[in-house]
C-alpha cells in the first residue's frame, strides 16, 4: 500500500483520486510516500526517510522548503492555475469594493433593523452621500505578475472597461500567449505605479518579491490609489502601507493577508486568506494535485513540478527504472553501462533535465537485480533512485 498524509482539509474530488485498493490517505500517517497538502507550513518539518514527493494544492509553494527537498530527491509540485478564476473573481470584488461604498453603507443600513419604515427610507436618502464612489470604467489597473490569476484579471479588467497595464519581467511564453493585445507593457514597477488607479498583485513570494511595494516604491503611486494583495502578505511592507494609507496616497488596501496594524481601518478591507476557498478551485487544486502524485508514485512521471524538469514517458514495459542526478556527463551512460552488464534491455526512455538536476525514465525488458540497483545507487551523482 502507498501512504499518502494530508495536510489541511483536501476537497473529497482530490481525495477520490487515491484508489483505495493501494492506496491508504490520512491527515496521521508516520511514513508517508506522498504528502498533499494546502498552505500548512512544512518548514519545520523533519522529512521522513521514504518520502519521495510533496504535492501543494495550490499555487503558493512558500509553504514548502523547496530548497531542502531538492537536496533531499523529494519532488514537488503545486497546482498551476487550478485556482485562478477564484482568485480572479476575488479581485473583481475588491475593485468594487474599494471603488464603491458597498461595505459601509451595508453597516449603516444594517444599524436600522429597530428604525419604522416610515422612517428608515428618509433617513437613507439623507444619508446616502457619505457612501458615494467611483466606477472603474476608463479607469487603469496595474497589474504586476501575468502568469495565471494575472492574464485573467487583466482580461476581466478589460471586459469591464478599464486600460490595463502590467508589469512582468519573467513572463512565461504561454503566459505572454494568453495576454490579450490591449495590455500595455509597463517597463519597469515604478511606471507601472504612477499610471494606475487600481493595482492589484499577482507574483509569488520569493526573495525577489519580499518587500515589493514599501516605501520607496508606494511613493511613487498615483495619489488615492486602491491597493490589491491577493498574493501573499511579504509582498507589502504592512507599515508602509500603514503610512501610505495615513498620507492618502493609497486611498484603499484590499489584503487577503492582514496584519494586526491593518485591522479596523476603513481604508482597509481584510480578508482572511480566502482568494482560493471556492468549491469549484479546491477540488479543481486537489484532483490535480493527487493526480500528480498518483502518476510520480506508480510511474516515476513528473508534471507540474517546481524544482524537478518535467518528464512523462508513456509505460511500455512492467520494469521501470527512475532516477535523479546531478546534471553533469557521463551519468547516463554509466548507468546503461550497468546495465548492458547485466544483459538488460531498455525498451523506452526519457532524460530531462532543469538547472543542475537531471532526470530520467528508462522501461527496461526484465527487472533489474538489486545488485544493479545497488551498482546504480552507488554513483554518487545519483540520487532518488526507484524500480518501480
Ligand atoms: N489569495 C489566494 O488564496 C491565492 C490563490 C492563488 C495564488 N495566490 C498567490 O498568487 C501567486 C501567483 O499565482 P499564479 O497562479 O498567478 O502564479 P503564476 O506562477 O502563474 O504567475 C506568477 C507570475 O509572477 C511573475 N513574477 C515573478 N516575479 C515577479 C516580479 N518580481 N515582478 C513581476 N512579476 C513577477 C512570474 O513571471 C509569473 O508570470 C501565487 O504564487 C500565490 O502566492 C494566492
Ligand atoms: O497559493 C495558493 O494557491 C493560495 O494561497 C491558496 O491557498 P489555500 O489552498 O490555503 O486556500
Amino acid at each position: 500500500m502507498y501512504k499518502i498524509r494530508t495536510y489541511n482539509t483536501i476537497a473529497i474530488e482530490g481525495l477520490d483520486q487515491f484508489p483505495r485498493d493501494r492506496y491508504e490517505v490520512a491527515s496521521e500517517i508516520a511514513e508517508p510516500d506522498g504528502i498533499l497538502l494546502r498552505s500548512a507550513s512544512l518548514h519545520e518539518l523533519e522529512f521522513p526517510k521514504g518520502l519521495k514527493a510533496i504535492a501543494r494544492a495550490g499555487a503558493g509553494v512558500n509553504n514548502v522548503p523547496v530548497q531542502r527537498c531538492t537536496e533531499q530527491g523529494i519532488v514537488v509540485f503545486n497546482s498551476p492555475g487550478a485556482n485562478a478564476n477564484a482568485v480572479k473573481e476575488l479581485v473583481m470584488a475588491g475593485l468594487l469594493l474599494s471603488s464603491r461604498g458597498i461595505y459601509a453603507g451595508m453597516n449603516f443600513a444594517a444599524g436600522m433593523a429597530n428604525i419604522s419604515s416610515d422612517e428608515m427610507g428618509p433617513m437613507m436618502e439623507a444619508q446616502k452621500k457619505q457612501f458615494k464612489g467611483q466606477e472603474l470604467m476608463g479607469k487603469t489597473l496595474g497589474v504586476i505578475g501575468l502568469g495565471a490569476i494575472g492574464s485573467n484579471v487583466a482580461n476581466m479588467a478589460l471586459n469591464m472597461g478599464m486600460n490595463v497595464i502590467g508589469f512582468d519581467p519573467a513572463i512565461s511564453v504561454d503566459a505572454a500567449w494568453r495576454l490579450p493585445s490591449q495590455v500595455q507593457k509597463a517597463e519597469n514597477i515604478q511606471q507601472l505605479l504612477g499610471r494606475s488607479d487600481y493595482v492589484t498583485l499577482h507574483v509569488p513570494a520569493i526573495p525577489a518579491t519580499q518587500n515589493l511595494l514599501n516605501k520607496d516604491t508606494l511613493a511613487t503611486l498615483k495619489q488615492g490609489a486602491r491597493v490589491l494583495n491577493f498574493a501573499r502578505g511579504s509582498i507589502v511592507n504592512s507599515a508602509d502601507m500603514i503610512e501610505a494609507l495615513d498620507a492618502g496616497t493609497v486611498a484603499c488596501y484590499v489584503t487577503d493577508f492582514p496584519e494586526p496594524g491593518l485591522i479596523n481601518r476603513t481604508d482597509v478591507l481584510a480578508m482572511p486568506h480566502i482568494g482560493a476557498s471556492t468549491s469549484e478551485a479546491e477540488a479543481n487544486c486537489a484532483i490535480m494535485g493527487a493526480q500528480q502524485l498518483v502518476e510520480f508514485i506508480e510511474h516515476g512521471n513528473i508534471r507540474n513540478s517546481v524544482n524537478f524538469p518535467n518528464c512523462e514517458l508513456e509505460r511500455t514495459t512492467a520494469h521501470r527504472l527512475c532516477f535523479a542526478n546531478q546534471n553533469v556527463p557521463k551519468v547516463l551512460s554509466h548507468v546503461l553501462n550497468l546495465l548492458a552488464e547485466q544483459n538488460l534491455n531498455v525498451v523506452d526512455m526519457l532524460n530531462k533535465s532543469r538547472d543542475n538536476i537531471a532526470y530520467n525514465i528508462l522501461d527496461l525488458e526484465t527487472a533489474p537485480s538489486q545488485a544493479v540497483l545497488d551498482a546504480i545507487a552507488d554513483d554518487e551523482q545519483v540520487f532518488h533512485l526507484r524500480s518501480i
